[in-house]
C-alpha cells in the first residue's frame, strides 16, 4: 500500500439509480415508489430542448412534493456546452428544497468542467444559506472524459459517484454501434473457426475504477438499452460487479430488482467472507499470515477482499 491510504467511497447503497425524463412527471411518484436506492430525474438528453423549461419547473416542484423516503436524490442537468446548465444549476439550488442530494453532470470532459459547476453551486449555497451541502456525481461519456477520468475523480469533495454513459461514449470514440452497453456483435477473438466475443466496454469501466477507488468515489455502471434483454442487463451488470462497481442504472422499472440482484451480495458469497475472516483470525491466534480455506491460500490480502463483501451487505441492510 502506498503511504497515502485508499480514501473510503461514500458509505451509502447505489445499487440502482433509476432514470426518468424530468418531463414526465406522472412517473416521479412510481420512481420514489421503487426499490431503486438512488432516483435521477433527468433534464438532460431524455428531455426535448423545447421542454427543458417545463421540465425543470416539474423538478423543482417534485424535489418537495413527492415523499422520496430514504432514496438519494440526484438531477441530471443539461451539459456545459448548452445554454440550459446554468439556469438548470441556479434554479434547482435557489427554489428547489433541501430533499435534493445530488447534481448529476453530464458529458464531463475535464476536471475543469466540475470545479465550473462547483464555483457556481458553492456560490448559490452561501447566498442562499442553503444547509446541506449538494453532493456531485459525473458520467464520463466521451473521448475527452475517459483520457482525463483520473483528474476528474479528483475534482471536488463533492463528487461521490462516477457512471460510464455508454451511449454518447461510444458516439463520442466513433464506436461503430448503436447499442447502449452489452455484448456487440462485431467484437470477437477468432480460434479456429470459432468465435469468443470479448467486452468493449471493459477498459473504460476498468479506467473509471481504478480512478474512483484512488479517489473515494462510487464507480457505477450506466444503461443497458435493451430493456427487454434482462440475461444481457444481468451479464454486463455481472461484469461490472466483478470488476469493483457497485450499482448500475436502470431506465426502465424492469431493470430495478435485476440491478439490486446483481449488486447485493448474495448469502453464500457473505457467509463464504464471513467464514474467510473467521479462519483468518484463527490463523492469526496461531502466529500464522496465512492459511488454507475449502483446499486454497487465504492471507491478510484475502481479509480486505472478505471485508468488502462483508462491508456492502451491512450497508445494504442498513
Ligand atoms: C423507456 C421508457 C420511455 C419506456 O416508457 P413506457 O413506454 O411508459 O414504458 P412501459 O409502458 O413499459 O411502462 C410500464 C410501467 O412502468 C412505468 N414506467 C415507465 N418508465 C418508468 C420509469 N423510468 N420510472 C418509473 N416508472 C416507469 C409506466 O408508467 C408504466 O406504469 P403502469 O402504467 O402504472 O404500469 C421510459 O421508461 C423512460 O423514459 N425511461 C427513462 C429514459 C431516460 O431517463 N433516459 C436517460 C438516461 S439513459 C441516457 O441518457 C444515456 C446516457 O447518458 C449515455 O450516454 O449512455
Ligand atoms: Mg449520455
Amino acid at each position: 500500500m502506498s503511504f497515502r491510504l485508499q480514501p473510503p467511497a461514500p458509505a451509502r447503497p447505489n445499487r440502482c439509480q433509476l432514470f426518468g425524463p424530468g418531463s414526465r412527471p406522472a412517473l416521479f411518484a412510481k420512481m420514489a415508489a421503487s426499490a431503486a436506492d438512488v432516483i435521477n430525474i433527468d433534464l438532460e438528453d431524455s428531455v426535448a430542448p423545447s421542454d427543458k423549461e417545463s421540465a425543470r419547473a416539474n423538478v423543482i416542484a417534485a424535489v418537495s412534493d413527492i415523499d422520496w423516503g430514504k432514496k438519494t436524490l440526484s438531477v441530471r442537468i443539461n451539459g456545459l456546452d448548452t445554454p440550459w446548465w446554468y439556469r438548470d444549476v441556479v434554479d434547482l439550488l435557489e427554489q428547489a428544497g433541501d430533499r435534493l442530494d445530488m447534481i448529476m453532470i453530464p458529458k464531463v470532459g475535464c476536471a475543469e468542467d466540475v470545479y465550473a459547476v462547483d464555483a457556481l453551486v458553492t456560490a448559490i449555497e452561501r447566498a442562499k444559506g442553503r444547509k446541506k451541502p449538494i453532493a456531485f456525481e459525473v458520467i464520463i461519456e466521451s473521448a475527452a472524459g475517459i483520457a482525463h477520468v483520473e483528474a476528474i475523480a479528483a475534482s471536488s469533495p463533492r463528487l461521490q459517484a462516477m457512471s460510464l454513459g455508454a451511449a454518447d461514449f461510444a458516439a463520442s470514440m466513433g464506436m461503430q454501434t448503436t447499442g447502449i452497453g452489452g455484448t456487440q456483435e462485431n467484437y470477437y477473438m477468432l480460434q479456429n473457426g470459432a468465435k469468443h466475443w470479448s467486452d468493449p466496454w471493459h477498459w473504460a469501466q476498468a479506467a473509471i475504477v481504478a480512478a474512483c477507488r484512488t479517489h473515494g468515489v462510487l464507480p457505477v455502471d450506466g444503461p443497458f438499452g435493451d430493456f427487454s434483454d434482462d440475461e444481457g442487463f444481468r451479464a454486463q451488470a455481472l461484469r461490472s460487479a466483478t470488476l469493483g462497481m457497485v450499482g448500475k442504472w436502470a431506465i426502465h422499472p424492469k431493470q430495478v430488482a435485476l440491478a439490486n440482484e446483481v449488486f447485493t451480495p448474495s448469502d453464500a458469497a457473505v457467509t463464504e467472507a464471513r467464514e474467510i475472516l473467521a479462519a483468518m483470525d484463527e490463523a492469526k491466534a496461531r502466529g500464522e499470515g496465512a492459511t488454507v480455506y475449502k483446499g486454497r491460500l487465504v492471507d491478510i490480502a484475502s481479509i480486505k477482499q472478505a471485508e468488502v463483501i462483508v462491508r456492502q451487505a451491512e450497508l445494504i441492510a442498513g
